[in-house]
């Protein structure tokens, strides 16, 4: 691997503006057969969305992926979103009883319209069966399979049947693999995505280490058809995470899908705690968010996300912030 660096170590090049007002700018994406306000998605994790949160995000027209850990409330998940006519996109492991609830949904003809395959070490057998699995028995859900690091394991999965791969190995805040294990992207995942993105013939997300709206930007530009965000939606007014007050000031809590506070217990454990500062409304951080895409659009010289992809960049190793804390 050559040329590896992270997002604060990048800078995209401003070509000349075509349109009159960002507001002309579109930062819509496709994927599947469903076109989203954004590419970005809350990450799967039970402090950053719940039912609440994903119904209001179907509803606004914004992607979202239902997290795991209450395992027996997907059924009905399903069918509460579709008897409102919304899309139903949930996540798995690859145990047993996972196969077992594939098969359920199958034989319900309950079908959702996204099904994240929710792994740590997503290159494996497991995961592969998982697949085919969920293909043979629900052939019209959109597969998403990860997580992986590497361009072999972003054509494995697609040749097993995935509609799209995530990409990050350890990148995320609250993430302690490549701590306790030595591997992962953590510290180059924009090095890793743009790697497995030019392998990928499907969509592929980036999945952790997104700290700025421009790091979104700039994971489009590397080969990124959506991003998926846990530390920058933990702090909001909804966010399922407990809040808790400190010297006046109000913080939610964002911990690891592999920490102990999720896993109840201290077996293999790569994830941690940690505290995030309260930001108000989840909506509020979406229309930033789309106001930031749309600038990033117009900078880029073009009307859409398909414009940052082809923009120049630089490579300005660790010094972009000049030494300030970003917010
Ligand atoms: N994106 C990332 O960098 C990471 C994300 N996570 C998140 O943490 C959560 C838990 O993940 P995960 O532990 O995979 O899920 P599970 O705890 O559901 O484990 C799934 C199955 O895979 C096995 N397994 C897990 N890791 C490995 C491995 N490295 N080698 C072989 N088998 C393995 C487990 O067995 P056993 O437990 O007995 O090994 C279990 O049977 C997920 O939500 C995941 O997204 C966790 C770490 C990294
Ligand atoms: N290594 C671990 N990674 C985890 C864990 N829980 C979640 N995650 C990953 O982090 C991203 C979110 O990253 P962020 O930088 O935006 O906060 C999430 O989507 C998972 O892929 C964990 O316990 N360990």
């Amino acid at each position: 691997m050559e040329n590896v660096f992270d997002y604060e170590d990048i800078q995209l090049i401003p070509a000349k503006c075509v349109v009159n007002s960002r507001s002309a700018c579109d930062p819509s994406v496709k994927l599947g057969n469903h076109t989203f306000k954004l590419p970005v998605v809350p990450a799967n994790m039970q402090t950053i969305i719940d039912e609440t949160i994903a119904t209001q995000l179907a509803k606004e027209g914004y992607f979202y992926v239902m997290h795991r850990f209450e395992p027996e409330t997907r059924l009905s998940f399903v069918e509460k979103m579709h008897a409102q006519g919304l899309i139903a996109s949930i996540s798995v492991g690859v145990k047993s009883e996972e196969y077992e609830f594939v098969q359920m949904l199958a034989t319900k003809e309950l079908v959702p319209e996204y099904i994240t395959i929710d792994i740590a070490h997503g290159h494996s057998t497991a995961v592969i069966d998982m697949i085919q699995h969920i293909k043979q028995h629900l052939p019209e859900t959109f597969v998403i399979a990860g997580n992986v690091g590497t361009p072999e394991a972003v054509r494995e999965l697609e040749h097993a049947g995935a509609d799209a791969t995530k990409v990050g190995i350890g990148p995320g805040k609250v993430c302690i693999t490549k701590i306790k294990t030595g591997f992962g992207t953590g510290g180059w995942q924009l090095a890793a995505l743009r790697w497995c993105a030019k392998a990928a013939s499907k969509p592929v997300i980036a999945d952790g280490g997104i700290r700025t709206h421009g790091d979104i930007a700039k994971s489009i530009r590397f080969g990124a058809t959506m991003v998926m965000i846990g530390s920058l939606f933990a702090g909001h007014e909804e966010s399922p995470g407990d809040t808790v007050e400190r010297d006046g000031k109000l913080y939610k809590e964002y911990f690891g899908s592999a920490s102990e506070y999720q896993k109840g217990e201290k077996k293999n454990v790569e994830g941690k705690k940690m505290y995030v500062e309260h930001k108000g409304a989840l909506q509020d951080t979406l229309t930033e968010m789309e106001q930031d895409l749309q600038s990033a659009i117009s900078y880029a010289g073009g009307s859409d996300l398909d414009s940052i992809r082809h923009v120049d960049y630089v490579i300005v190793k660790n010094s972009i912030f000049n030494g300030d804390k970003v917010y």
